[in-house]
């Protein structure tokens, strides 16, 4: 029997049994689904085939009963899945019974938006506290949070109990920051900063970088642009680089 069938009662307090050590590929898809179940329950869905859910979620039905079979969760014959099962389960092994506080660190331009956004909450999280280094800026009052002084980080992520910190300073700033976010021993880190961040093991670190994203459309667009140009009988594809080289292209899509 899988021990994640029966995830036990959600937010109460004790032991957390082992989780599964699931592929990141799988973790990643989790909150895809756990969005797309939200979904189904708010329009008064109780079940849903692996194949609804996974139109709904934007993947292939195979891949999300894989990715479902690791939480012990197969589905019934003929019937599909519980959705307020499925949505308990999910958000058991993502962790989010209880909500997480996060600091968002850097209230710029990007910061406003983050902590202007309502949409953290009925995700799972709470943005607890704002810092910035600015003192034109500590003091201002978003979303019914004052920005503090980063200075201050110490003693608020105690307070607050932070579990999350998220940067939005300029590259140069987000380093320092990242050190101050561990040394008061926040574990995971979202950075939106364009920069790597060195941090010691157990730390995690995510980066959301838009221009990167849009970096790569753009080389799908360019190879969209390149195969409609080929000739009709070619195998293969010759593309000139900067400084004479040329690489051979396979034709198949690029594959994720
Ligand atoms: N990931 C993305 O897709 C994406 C999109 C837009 C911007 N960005 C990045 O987000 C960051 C913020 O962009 P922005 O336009 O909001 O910049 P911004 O200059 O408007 O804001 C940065 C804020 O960080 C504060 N700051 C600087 N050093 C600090 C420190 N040591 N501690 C605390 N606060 C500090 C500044 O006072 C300022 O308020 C930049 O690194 C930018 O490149 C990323």
């Amino acid at each position: 029997m899988s021990q994640h069938r029966h995830p036990g009662a959600p937010g109460r307090a004790g032991a957390v049994p082992a989780l599964p050590d699931l592929p990141e590929a799988t973790v990643a898809r989790l909150p895809e689904y756990l969005r797309a179940l939200h979904n189904l329950a708010d329009t008064g869905h109780e079940t849903v085939s692996s194949e609804g859910l996974a139109g709904a979620a934007g993947v292939n039905s195979a891949k999300l009963r894989k990715d479902l079979s690791h939480l012990g969760s197969y589905g019934t014959r003929g019937v599909g899945y519980d959705v307020s099962l499925l949505i308990d389960q999910i958000e058991y092994v993502l962790g989010l019974t209880q909500r997480r506080a996060v600091a968002l660190v850097g209230v710029g331009n990007l910061g406003h938006a983050l902590a202007g956004y309502d949409g953290f909450a009925s995700r799972g999280f709470r943005i607890a506290a704002l810092f910035d280094a600015d003192a034109g800026r500590v003091g201002e009052e978003i979303n019914g949070l004052i920005v503090r002084h980063i200075d201050e980080l110490a003693r608020v992520a105690v307070e607050e109990a932070i579990a999350i910190g998220v940067i939005a300073t300029p590259a140069p700033a987000a380093q320092a920051v990242a050190d101050q976010l561990v040394a008061v021993g926040v574990t995971s880190i979202l950075n939106f900063a364009p920069c790597v961040l060195s941090v010691p093991e157990g730390v995690d670190v995510r980066k959301v970088d838009l221009a990167i994203e849009l970096q790569i459309l753009s080389f799908h667009e360019h190879r969209k642009a390149s195969l409609t140009a080929l000739p009709a009988t070619g195998g293969s594809a010759l593309t000139a680089l900067p400084g004479g080289l040329a690489v051979t292209e396979p034709q198949e899509a690029i594959g994720t």
